[in-house]
C-alpha cells in the first residue's frame, strides 16, 4: 500500500498541498484530477521522493519514501515517475532507449520484451531510428515504453497522452492501461483528460484549493457530483434551481445537470435563449441565458442561432436521482 499522511507542501511560502491523506492498494489505478495548477505534479513528485516534504509522510509498504536531503539519487528504485518532460536518450535509437534498463545476459528475453513494448506503443517500423527525429507524440510513447520496460511496482504518470493525437490516443490508453492491471504495478495518473479517468481508473481524487475535496469511483463521481468543480471535470454542467425544472417542487435548492442531460422542446419547460453554439460533430454545445440570467449549457442535435428561445427539460429520473444524492451529502 502507499499512504501519504499528513503531507503538506509549499513552494516559496506559497502553499499547494494541505493535509493530504491518501492510501492507494497495491495494483490500484488511482487518477489524480482537478484544474491547471491545483497541485497534481508536485503530489506525484513528492510521491516519488523528488523533493522534500514541508510536513507529514509517504510510506510504500512500510519503506519511508525520502526526498533529496535524505537520498543522494533522488526517486525510489520501486517506482518510476514519467514527468511532462521525458528524459529520453536522443541520440541512440528508439530500440535501445526501451532496452537501456533490460539485461543484456538474457539477450533473447531483452529482444522479445523490446519488441512487446514497441509493439505496445505502437511503434515497431521506429525501432532503429534516433529518439531526436521523433515528433513530440513518438517521444512520448518511448518514454511510456521505457519506463515500462524497468517494471515498476508503482507508476506515477504525470498527464501521459499529452502529446499524442486522437487517433492513437484512445488504442495507445487500452494497451497500456490493460497492461498495468495485467502486471499489479500501482498506476497514479495525474490528468485533466476524463478519458484516462472514467474506463480506466478505480478510483479518481478530486484536487482543489490545496485539499482532496472527492474521492471516489469515477463513475459514482461523475453520476453524483458533489460540486459544479467535481461535474466540469467530467463535462460541461450548469446548476438549475429544482423548482424550473420541476414546476411543482416547493424548493429553491439546486442540482447539478449535465449538458448532454436536457431535452430541447419547442413549447414547455425551462425557458433559455440561446447565446452561442458549438459544433461537437455528434451535436451541438449550445450556450444559452437563462431569464434569471444564469449561463446554462445543453446539447442540441441542431444549430440554434443566437436570440432563439427555447425550453429545456430533465428526465425525471435525473432530477429525482440527484435531489436523492443531494439529500444524501448532507
Ligand atoms: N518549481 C516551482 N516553483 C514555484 N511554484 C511552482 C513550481 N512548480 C509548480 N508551482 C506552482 O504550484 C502550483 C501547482 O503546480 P502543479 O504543477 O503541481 O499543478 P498541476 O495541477 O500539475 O497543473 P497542470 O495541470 O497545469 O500541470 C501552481 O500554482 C504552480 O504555479
Amino acid at each position: 500500500m502507499l499512504r501519504v499522511e499528513n503531507l503538506s507542501f509549499s513552494y516559496d511560502k506559497l502553499p499547494v498541498l494541505a493535509s493530504i491523506d491518501l492510501r492507494i492498494q497495491r495494483g490500484e489505478h488511482v487518477a489524480i484530477i482537478g484544474e491547471s495548477g491545483c497541485g497534481k505534479s508536485t503530489l506525484l513528485k513528492l510521491m516519488y521522493g523528488l523533493m522534500d516534504l514541508e510536513q507529514g509522510e509517504i510510506f510504500w509498504e512500510d519503506e519511508p519514501i525520502l526526498g533529496p536531503a535524505f537520498n543522494l539519487v533522488p526517486g525510489m528504485p520501486f517506482m518510476k515517475y514519467l514527468s511532462q518532460d521525458f528524459d529520453l536518450m536522443p541520440f541512440i535509437s528508439v530500440a535501445e532507449n526501451i532496452s537501456q534498463y533490460l539485461s543484456v545476459f538474457y539477450p533473447d528475453e531483452l529482444k522479445e520484451r523490446t519488441q512487446e513494448l514497441l509493439e505496445m506503443i505502437e511503434l515497431t517500423a521506429f525501432a532503429d531510428k534516433k529518439v531526436k527525429t521523433l515528433s513530440g507524440g513518438q517521444q512520448q510513447r518511448v518514454a511510456l515504453a521505457r519506463v515500462l520496460a524497468q517494471k515498476p511496482e508503482v507508476l506515477l504518470l504525470d498527464e501521459p497522452f499529452s502529446h499524442i493525437d486522437n487517433f492513437l490516443k484512445n488504442s495507445l490508453r487500452r494497451n497500456i492501461f490493460n497492461y498495468l492491471k495485467e502486471h499489479r504495478i500501482t498506476t497514479i495518473v495525474a490528468t485533466h483528460d476524463v478519458n484516462d479517468v472514467l474506463p480506466f481508473a478505480d478510483r479518481a481524487v478530486v484536487l482543489r484549493d490545496n485539499k482532496i475535496i472527492a474521492r471516489a469511483r469515477p463513475m459514482e463521481l461523475y453520476k453524483n457530483p458533489k460540486s459544479l468543480y467535481v461535474a466540469s471535470l467530467f463535462g460541461e454542467a450548469s446548476m438549475i434551481s429544482i423548482d424550473v425544472l420541476k414546476t411543482y417542487a416547493n424548493t429553491k435548492r439546486k442540482i447539478i445537470v449535465y449538458a448532454h442531460e436536457f431535452r430541447v422542446s419547442p413549447s414547455s419547460g425551462f425557458h433559455v435563449t440561446v447565446e452561442k453554439a458549438y459544433p461537437m460533430g455528434s451535436h451541438y454545445l449550445t450556450e444559452s441565458k437563462s431569464d434569471g440570467n444564469e449561463t446554462i449549457y445543453f446539447n442540441a442535435d441542431k444549430l440554434y442561432p443566437k436570440g432563439k428561445e427555447v425550453f429545456l427539460n430533465v428526465a425525471i429520473e435525473t432530477i429525482n436521482q440527484r435531489i436523492q444524492e443531494a439529500a444524501s451529502n448532507l
